[in-house]
């Protein structure tokens, strides 16, 4: 469902040039769960980055769904990723004065669905992430836990083929981490959805099912969750 292969990056300033990422090979099958996991500097969100087509890489290609997005125009790319590809922030990424039943819409307003179905959706999403009651407050009037509900409501309502999550529990206090982890197992295991979630916590990664480990913008290790789970502290995290 997704392959990267050969994939290098590197960011030029001015004469200086800082190679991000090495050579990283992987793939995901459709409906896995997997974590990247590294430390911070190590090379997870360009790599998130560049697999959600969000800038383009030195090197190497990206396969979603058999597509090259790295071969793609800017147009094409912009109506794929609208199409197959959702996104779930740190910071949660809501428009402050849309309500919350609005914010969930929104992806679907740029594909001009009608808005009776957008709302039937939307709805139907807010249940599912457990807030049925918060459809017509506004972001500000929500806990941190519940805004990420929102933002993961938002990110299912076009039904992509792969959703990335960049840090998605990190300004979270761990219960409600593990509410939001619980809610997207939940989701990859009911509607079959492909997540990639990037963590500097192995807490976080343990709760996948596949971790992809990233060093100084090399790929360590990719292995079952359950295998890490049977290693030391100190060899499963750098
Ligand atoms: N626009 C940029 N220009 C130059 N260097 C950059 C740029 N963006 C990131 N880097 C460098 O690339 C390396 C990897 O950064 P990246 O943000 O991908 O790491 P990360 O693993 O996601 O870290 P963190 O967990 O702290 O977010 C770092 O050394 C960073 O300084």
């Amino acid at each position: 469902m997704l392959r990267v292969e050969g994939l290098s990056h590197a960011f030029k300033n001015g004469n200086e040039t800082t190679l991000v990422l090495q050579q990283i090979d992987f793939r995901v099958n459709k409906g896995d769960m997997v974590a990247l996991l590294g430390s911070s500097g190590s090379g997870k969100s360009t790599l998130l980055n560049l697999m959600a087509g969000l800038m383009k890489p030195t090197e190497g290609s990206i396969y979603i769904a058999d597509h090259n997005i790295v071969k793609m125009n800017e147009n094409k790319l912009a109506e794929f990723r609208r199409e197959h590809i959702g996104f779930i922030f740190q910071a949660y990424e809501l428009i402050p004065n849309l309500t919350v039943r609005e914010n969930i819409e929104l992806p679907l307003v740029f594909q001009s669905t009608r808005p009776s179905i957008r709302k039937q959706k939307a709805l139907k999403l807010l249940e599912q992430v457990g807030i049925p009651d918060k459809g017509e407050m506004f972001p500000s009037q929500l806990s941190g836990g519940q805004q990420q509900r929102v933002s993961i409501a938002r990110s299912l309502i076009t039904e992509p083929s792969v959703i990335f999550a960049d840090e998605p529990t990190g300004n979270l206090d761990t219960k409600t981490e593990e509410e939001i982890l619980a809610i997207l197992k939940h989701l990859n295991k009911t509607m079959n959805t492909t997540f990639i979630i990037v963590t500097h916590e192995r807490e976080v990664a343990q709760q996948t099912q596949h971790i992809i480990t990233l060093r100084d913008g090399l790929l360590e290790k990719s292995q079952p969750a359950v295998e890490m789970d049977k290693l030391p502290v100190e060899e499963a995290v750098h």
